[in-house]
Order: C-alpha cells, then sequence, then structure tokens
C-alpha cells in the first residue's frame, strides 16, 4: 500500500533538525525579546523565522498543504483544522526558556488530515489501546482487534487524536529528536519509547507548567490544583519549560503524567501523538475527550493515574484555539 505521508513526515523530521540548528546559534547572539498577549508571553525574531523557514521549505514540496504556525495565528492568520493536509507548528516551544538560556527547548511539527476520520472502536491509537510494546521503524504494532477492554465513556477519546497523522519534536539543545506515526509508534532518536508501568500515583512525578496568565483567580487555581497533587502525596513535580517536551518525557517513562491548562494546539499537536504511540493516554482536565483545540490536557501513562489527576485539578476553560474560526462553539 502506498505510504501517503511518509515522504511529509521526513521533511517534517529533516525542517526541525534544520530549525534546532538556527535555534542553537541564535543562542549564542544577543537575542531581542517581544512580548504577545502579555509581558510574560513572549517572541523573539527567531520564533518568527524558524517558523517561515519550516513553512516556506514546506510550501516548496506541498504546495496545496495548509498551516497552523503559532506565530502566523499571532500575526492574524486562522487556526482551523479541516480535512485538507495541515502542518501544526510551534517553532519554538519554550521561547521563555531560549530567552533566558534555560536548556530546553524544542520545535515541534505535527501534520493532520482528514479531520472529521473515525475508525472503528479498538484500531485506532489511542488511550487505554491494549499495545503490544513499541514497535521498531517500520513495523506495525500488533493492536487490539475487538471491542476495547475499557467499560463506558472510554473509547470517545480515540477520535480527537486521529487528526493528527505524525508528530516531530525536536528538543534541540539535546539533540533528541522525536517521532511518531499514527499506529507506528514512537521513537527518540531511532529508539522505541514507552511510557511508564508505574501503577500508583504515589509514587510518580508528574509534570506541569505555571503558564503566562497572570490573573489571580487563574493563579489560584493552578497552585490550589498543585497543592492537591502534591500533598497526594507523589514523589515529585517537575516543569521543563516547554509542553512538547513535558510531553516527550511522559513517552519517554521519565514522569508518569503531564497537566496543563493554557497552552495551545502548536504546543500539543506533535506531542499528543508521541505520548498516545508511546502507550500513554490523552485526556481532557476534567476526564472528557481529549481536545486539541481545548487548550487542556492530562497526558499520562495510563487511565488510572489521569483519572486521579482529573480529579484533584480545578479546572476552568481558556477560549479555544478555534474560538474565531467560522461555525466554531461560541
Ligand atoms: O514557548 P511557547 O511556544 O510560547 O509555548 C509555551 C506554552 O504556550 C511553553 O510550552
Ligand atoms: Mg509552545
Ligand atoms: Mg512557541
Amino acid at each position: 500500500m502506498t505510504d501517503l505521508w511518509q515522504d511529509a513526515m521526513d521533511h517534517a523530521v529533516s525542517a526541525a533538525r534544520g530549525a534546532g540548528q538556527v535555534v542553537r546559534e541564535a543562542l549564542l547572539e544577543d537575542r531581542m525579546v517581544m512580548v504577545k498577549s502579555s509581558s510574560v508571553d513572549l517572541v523573539t525574531q527567531t520564533d518568527q523565522k524558524v517558523e517561515q523557514l519550516i513553512i516556506q521549505s514546506v510550501k516548496e514540496k506541498f504546495p496545496t498543504h495548509r498551516f497552523i504556525g503559532e506565530e502566523s495565528v499571532a500575526a492574524g492568520e486562522p487556526c482551523v483544522l479541516s480535512d485538507e493536509p495541515t502542518w501544526i507548528i510551534d517553532p519554538i516551544d519554550g521561547t521563555t526558556n531560549f530567552v533566558h538560556r534555560f536548556p530546553f527547548v524544542a520545535v515541534s511539527i505535527g501534520f493532520s488530515v482528514n479531520k472529521q476520520r473515525a475508525e472503528p472502536a479498538g484500531r485506532a491509537s489511542g488511550p487505554g489501546q491494549q499495545r503490544a510494546g513499541p514497535a521498531g521503524p517500520g513495523q506495525q504494532l500488533s493492536r487490539a482487534s475487538g471491542p476495547s477492554q475499557r467499560a463506558g465513556p472510554a473509547a470517545e477519546p480515540l477520535l480527537a487524536f486521529l487528526q493528527v497523522e505524525f508528530g516531530v519534536v525536536y528538543s534541540c539543545l539535546e539533540d533528541k529528536m522525536f517521532t511518531a506515526r499514527r499506529g507506528r509508534g514512537s521513537f527518540c532518536n531511532g529508539d522505541p519509547l514507552q511510557v511508564s508501568e508505574q501503577k500508583a500515583i504515589q509514587q510518580s512525578i508528574i509534570a506541569t507548567e505555571f503558564g503566562s496568565d497572570r490573573d489571580p483567580e487563574v493563579v489560584d487555581k493552578i497552585f490550589s490544583s498543585l497543592r492537591n497533587i502534591l500533598c497526594i502525596p507523589v514523589h515529585g513535580i517537575r516543569s521543563a519549560g516547554t509542553a512538547a517536551i513535558n510531553m516527550c518525557l511522559v513517552a519517554s517513562g521519565c514522569v508518569e503524567a503531564y497537566y496543563e491548562i493554557g497552552m495551545h494546539v502548536w504546543d500539543l499537536a506533535a506531542a499528543s501523538l508521541i505520548v498516545s504511540e508511546a502507550g500513554g493516554v490523552l485526556m481532557d482536565v476534567e476526564g472528557g475527550p481529549f481536545d486539541l483545540m481545548s487548550r487542556r490536557v492530562i497526558a499520562a501513562n495510563n487511565r488510572t493515574i489521569a483519572e486521579r489527576i482529573s480529579g484533584e485539578i480545578q479546572a476552568y476553560a481558556p477560549a479555544r484555539d478555534d474560538a474565531a474560526a467560522p461555525g466554531a462553539d461560541p
């Protein structure tokens, strides 16, 4: 069978590696810092330059494809997922880290196609799927072919990340290339990834971030959630400063879960597939299906830990990424 999207994925890996080189070189120079939505929502010329480099390179090879890029959206471009092949780009995930030379910075490229597509339950790659562990490059994972083992609403979260066909996260200061292709497992520099097997949240490390919203009511909710989770108690809380790398740490089995409210589709798209293809679970912070445009996520090694975290979070709902899109829910 023709592999429609391998060429695109190969291009994404190459573009991410090239972008990472630009980022590393820019770290040696003075960085002019600008602000976007607030004084703590930072952007640099390197974010904008890298995004344009990636988009131009894709346009030359795939002229009909569409884009959702963080800096393009900031400049007024629409943020719309459709059935058309769409590249979802965060040129620098961890701009604040980049500005401060805190050494975790990623280039994130997700690729979605056929937004509405749904597969029969049990075939899709998703939370709670039975897995045979990561496959090597090019191998097809053996998956449960019957109905999901889970009860109740558990099959619903599968739909959300069927939108993502492949994901590439390049942690460019560590030189780690995380990749996932739907149905084919997740990898770091070619080695297969598998989430942690830990079942007890009391023996887990949880990653989260404080975000860039300084509204005192929001900050109170962030601290309340953090206090609840810390006092379960868990072994520890960690923050890499980038959503994509936090999620790749889940996929790598280094932390059991990551949760956050407020990041964006370009932070999540690629890494969500990397987590799910490593055997992990994606969930909304209130326990419902994960929604790429909702700006809320729990990414965990298993459903038990994800559900426990959802029970401790003081949830709130930032404006959706597709709020301004035609036909979007208000
Ligand atoms: O550095 P960025 O791309 O603004 O992303 C932040 C979250 O929005 C860190 O993940
Ligand atoms: Mg980002
Ligand atoms: Mg960014």
